[in-house]
């Protein structure tokens, strides 16, 4: 029997996502996608089935970060060819690290999709950080970023988050993942953040890179969360 279901998204065009994901049970929502999840990972008291798995990823490298110094986390270039075992472990030591609270810090997300932008903000909400969302009708974004103790970057804009935005000492999560043109690739392409890593790592206290930085940790948590609702599938059934 299978544990989860995640429906990559985006579908196309004629396929209508709210209808396909609300077929999926709430026990197997392993994205944290279906509007109940969603919608208590909003209220105050309440715990969702599953934290999707970016915004989770997330959460879990904020507090790591904080607890520690800048190294891992620029050495996470490395984790890039993590295999599946060291993945694990690498989420362990993020969790043991953990527990830090961001309590009162400023969040800045950048972005409000339904799979990174809105869940993050939820999320760090729920830590008690004091959240603002920039999203593609916000005027001058820069000066709301700079003023963020922590920023998410999550517009799917390569890297459109200078140096110059980034608060001195800020904690940076850049979950973009953008293609751009590189033809000294043999690909053509090459993968950068939403944020200018060159600068912006001059600048922030912690940053996380693109790849090698939040990537590969969803899929971890995606794994992470299969495995809590396999054993909660198991739990109810013996
Ligand atoms: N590493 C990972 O695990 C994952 C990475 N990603 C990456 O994260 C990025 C975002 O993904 P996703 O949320 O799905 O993207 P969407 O395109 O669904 O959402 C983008 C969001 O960013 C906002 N935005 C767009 N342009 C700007 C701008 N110039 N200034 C401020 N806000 C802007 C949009 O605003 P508005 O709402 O007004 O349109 C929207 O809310 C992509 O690069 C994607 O590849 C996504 C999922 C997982
Ligand atoms: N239902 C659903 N859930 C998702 O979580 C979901 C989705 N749909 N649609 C697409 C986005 C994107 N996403 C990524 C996951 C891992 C990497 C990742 O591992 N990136 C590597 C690079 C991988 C490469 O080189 O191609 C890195 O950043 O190091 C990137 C992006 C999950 N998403």
């Amino acid at each position: 029997m299978q544990s989860g279901i995640l429906v990559q998204l985006p579908l196309p065009k004629h396929i209508n996502e709210e209808k396909v994901l609300s077929e999926i049970s709430l026990g197997k929502d392993v994205d944290g996608f279906h509007p109940l999840n969603i919608g208590k990972l909003a209220m105050k008291d309440r715990d969702p089935l599953f934290l999707p798995c970016t915004p989770k990823v997330m959460l879990l490298k904020f507090s790591f970060m904080l607890s520690c110094n800048v190294d891992f986390i620029l050495c996470c270039h490395t984790s890039y060819s993590f295999t599946l075992a060291t993945c694990k472990k690498a989420c362990i030591e993020l969790l043991s690290r953990s527990g830090v609270s961001i309590k009162g810090k400023k969040a800045v997300v950048v972005g409000r999709s339904n799979i990174v932008g809105l869940p993050a903000s939820l999320l760090l909400l729920k830590a008690d950080a004091t959240v603002t969302i920039v999203h593609s009708r916000t005027t001058q974004p820069e000066s709301i970023i700079r003023e963020a103790d922590i920023v998410i970057a999550a517009a799917g804009q390569p890297m459109m988050i200078k140096g110059s935005w980034i608060k001195p000492g800020a904690a940076v999560i850049d979950v973009g993942t953008n293609a751009v043109d590189d033809p000294t690739k043999k690909s053509g392409y090459r993968l950068v953040g939403d944020v200018d890593f060159e600068e912006a790592s001059k600048v922030a206290g912690w940053i996380t890179p693109v790849p090698g930085g939040v990537g590969p940790m969803t899929v971890t948590m995606l794994l992470h969360n299969t495995l809590e609702g396999a054993k909660r599938c198991f739990e109810k059934n013996h």
